[in-house]
């Protein structure tokens, strides 16, 4: 799917359905954390803890979900977010408020310096940095939180797309979040077949986020 049609499905679930776009967060994150956990058992490079990269917009709200889903599922997990939390709002806004009254781990990472010290060698990177809102290259600490993802040896899983690469083109910006699992919601996006898109996203695996069938449909996702 394009950018825009997947944002739509988002959009008509809430406004013509009558969906709660936290229902859609929980289902999505909650199905990303159950496949992180089956990455972790099955791969000898998964490691517990894991760290959550959080931006400031939804995508970052799934990572709060994520965060709470995972300790569920037996995890030691923290999160470093890039925006001051009342930065955030809607939905992101209310998951890192349950997450932080839940007493999971929040720093806010000001600095390149904060992200180095922050996320440990062999954990799991969790990129909740940018979704389909993001334009162009990760800018300043984005590309900086990216940079320093991709170089640690533990795994690392993006979450909707690898912050970096433009999901309607496939093409990688500078700094490319470089996945070993990309899991992305409703269906994969269009860039995701591009062969300038493979190095980047790892197995692709797509979580519903229970919007109706009859929304599917409309957009022809199988
Ligand atoms: N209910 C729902 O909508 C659901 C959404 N899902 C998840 O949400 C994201 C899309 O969330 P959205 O808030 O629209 O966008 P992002 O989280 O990607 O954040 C974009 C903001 O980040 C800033 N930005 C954009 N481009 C860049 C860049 N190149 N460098 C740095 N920062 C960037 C920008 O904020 P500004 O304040 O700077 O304007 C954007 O606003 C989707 O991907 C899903 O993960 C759920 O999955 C389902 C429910
Ligand atoms: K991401």
């Amino acid at each position: 799917m394009k950018r825009e049609d997947v944002r739509r499905v988002d959009q008509i679930a809430i406004e013509e359905y009558g969906m709660l776009g936290l229902v859609l967060m929980e289902n999505a994150g909650r199905g990303a954390a159950e496949r992180i956990a089956a990455l972790c058992h099955e791969s000898p490079r998964g490691a517990n803890p894991v760290c959550i990269l959080c931006g400031p917009g939804n995508n970052g709200g799934d990572g709060y979900v994520i965060a709470r889903h995972l300790e569920l599922l037996g995890f030691s997990v923290h999160i470093l977010s890039l925006v001051p939390l009342d930065r955030l709002t809607g939905d992101a806004s209310a998951n890192a408020s349950i997450a932080a009254r839940a007493g999971l781990t929040i720093q806010i990472a000001k600095s390149d310096e904060d992200l180095d010290r922050w996320i440990a060698d062999d954990e799991t990177v969790v990129d909740c940095l940018l979704g389909t809102g993001a334009t162009g290259a990760p800018r300043g600490l984005y590309g900086d939180a990216v940079t320093q993802a991709n170089k640690r040896r533990g795994l690392r899983v993006a979450i909707d797309l690898p912050t970096g690469l433009d999901c309607d083109t496939g093409a990688p910006a500078e700094v490319t979040f470089r996945a070993d699992l990309t899991v992305t919601f409703v269906a994969e996006k269009e860039g995701f077949s591009k062969p300038a898109a493979k190095p980047w996203l790892g197995t692709v695996q797509v979580v519903g986020i229970g919007v109706p069938q009859a929304l599917l449909n409309d957009f022809k996702v199988a």
